[in-house]
């Protein structure tokens, strides 16, 4: 559906883009990770063909997106992270806007909106202007707009961010009835979890590489982590701790008053965790052994956390 070859992009000194090569199947779900500054808003944009890259190819169906600019423009949507809506205009006024940039007129524009507003549930509030909206609901408004055109591909950039946790369960409700109509979506996030529940494939882009791509489960079997420890502690972590965080070569993550270290050998960093723990009189409230997540995969591949 989707391939593209060595794009590399520059703005002055920064190397947004280096090297990124991506091939993406009709109807996936696929998840690019990476924490802000990753370069996945500068991968989306040169994609939709908003910006051309410094080098490298792109392709869709096979065919050169800048030699096929208004077929392949048929094909693509996108759903900017930015909201793109008029505050003072209605959500029927907004989508109405968008249709006819994208040439859908008269009735089947009608339609077509009305079908999205249902799909997205905001019918009832369809001739209400946009700043009456909450973040959320403009979010599927945003989304609305990038389906306008019946795309069969679509770029997703972090259509979640800034939303409570109600409306982020929306969006991916819409997202996976999306995903299983067969429409093919490239979706950024640098929520982990969000990765993991959606994407059948993750691209984990760090300083503008793709620094490792496949399922959550192939991504996990690369690992040599096998386990995460969590310990809760009963105050926050206020003390220098690099000593625990130097034994366990970055492998320690620190935050409040809780620790994770993913580990190849719970067995024996458990005992050496806790006693170090004691002997530095920080007093456990809790602690569990669980299976690998992409946190730590993500921490294992890049020396850094994607909260950071
Ligand atoms: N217009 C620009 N001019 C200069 N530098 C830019 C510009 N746009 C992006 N960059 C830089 O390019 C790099 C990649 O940015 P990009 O926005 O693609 O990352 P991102 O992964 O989308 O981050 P975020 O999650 O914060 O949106 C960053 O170092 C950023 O500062």
């Amino acid at each position: 559906m989707l391939t593209t070859n060595n794009l590399t992009k520059s703005y002055n000194e920064v190397n947004a883009l280096n090297n990124v090569s991506l091939s993406i199947k009709e109807g996936e779900l696929y998840g690019l990770l990476g924490p802000n500054g990753a370069g996945k808003t500068t991968t989306i944009n040169i994609l939709s063909s908003l910006l051309k890259p410094d080098s490298g190819e792109i392709l869709y169906q096979g065919k050169s997106l800048y030699q096929n600019l208004s077929e392949s423009k048929r094909m693509i949507g996108v759903v900017p992270q930015e909201i793109a809506l008029y505050e003072d205009l209605t959500a029927i006024e907004n989508l109405k806007f968008w249709g006819t940039l994208y040439g859908i007129k008269g009735k089947k524009q009608q339609s077509k909106i009305e079908e999205l507003l249902e799909f997205l549930g905001l019918s009832d509030r369809k001739n209400h202007k946009i700043k009456t909206y909450s973040g959320g609901m403009k979010r599927r408004i945003n989304i609305a707009a990038a389906l306008l055109h019946d795309p069969t591909i679509v770029f997703m950039d972090e259509p979640t961010v800034g939303i409570d946790p109600q409306s982020r369960n929306l969006i991916f409700e819409v997202i996976q009835e999306l995903h299983s109509r067969g429409l093919t979506m490239i979706y950024t996030t640098h929520y982990m979890e969000e990765a993991e529940r959606l994407c059948d494939r993750i691209g984990i882009i760090d300083e503008g590489k793709i620094i490792a791509e496949g399922s959550l489960e192939e991504l996990k079997k690369s690992s040599k982590i096998k386990e995460e420890i969590h310990v809760k502690f009963t105050n926050t972590l206020k003390t220098d701790l690099s000593n625990i965080s130097n034994h366990f070569n970055g492998q320690l993550l620190i935050q409040e008053n809780q620790m994770v270290l993913s580990t190849s050998q719970a067995n024996t960093d458990l005992p050496s965790l806790i006693q170090m723990c004691t002997h530095a009189n920080l007093h456990l409230e809790r602690l569990d052994v669980k299976s690998l997540s992409l946190e730590s995969v993500f921490l294992e591949l890049t020396g850094k956390s994607l909260r950071d």
